[in-house]
């Protein structure tokens, strides 16, 4: 069986609902749903407190670039307008595929419409956090286990602003 971990994230909105349709939309792939927790705005501090959430579904029969075209799909019946000029801006839903299996390996590429793992993960505690709720033993390829990732520097002074949130299950 063959998995792949996408991140959810709100801070527009009904927040809650908005992770819920995504999970919604998810429902025939999902394997593990993390609790969600309300982290400070990542990269561009002025906007509101997302809620994040992270899922670890069942990639069999789906190609990674499969994942995106969901993600992009999700993320427009969440309603997601784009601002070009604000690079880390405030949304309804973010949806963001954070890593693939192939089987026992873990698909790395450095494509920028689809770069593997994310590129930006392993720096971010509201993804770190739930995801090791869910699977502590992941390792982000290219960047090492998240157990490692959560005690960096940057991300582990993120770690105590992550505080639990309503559970989505
Ligand atoms: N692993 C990935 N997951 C999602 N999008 C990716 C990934 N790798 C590259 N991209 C590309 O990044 C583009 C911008 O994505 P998006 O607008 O969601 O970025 P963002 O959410 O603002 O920032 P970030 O990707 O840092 O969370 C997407 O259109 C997609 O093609
Ligand atoms: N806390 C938090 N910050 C963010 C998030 C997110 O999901 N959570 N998504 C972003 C999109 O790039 C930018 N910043």
């Amino acid at each position: 069986m063959t998995r792949a971990v996408l991140a959810l994230g709100s801070n527009l909105g009904d927040q809650e609902a908005n992770l819920r349709k995504a999970l919604h939309g998810l429902a025939d792939h999902l394997v593990t749903v993390s609790g969600s927790y309300w982290t400070p705005p990542w990269g561009d501090p002025d906007q509101p407190e997302y809620l994040n959430a992270v899922v670890l579904v069942d990639a069999d029969g789906i190609p990674a670039d499969g994942w995106l075209e969901l993600a992009h799909e999700l993320e427009k019946a969440g309603g997601r307008v784009r601002d070009p000029e604000r690079r880390f801006g405030p949304r309804t839903l973010d949806v963001d595929v954070i890593t693939v299996w192939d089987g026992d390996d873990q698909i790395t590429q450095d494509d920028p419409v689809l770069t593997l793992p994310h590129p930006r993960a392993h720096l971010r505690a509201f993804v770190l956090v739930p995801l090791s709720e869910i699977a502590p033993e992941t390792v982000l390829a290219g960047h090492g286990p998240i157990s490692d990732l959560l005690k960096t520097e940057e991300v582990a002074a993120d770690v105590p602003t992550v505080r639990p949130g309503p559970s989505l299950r």
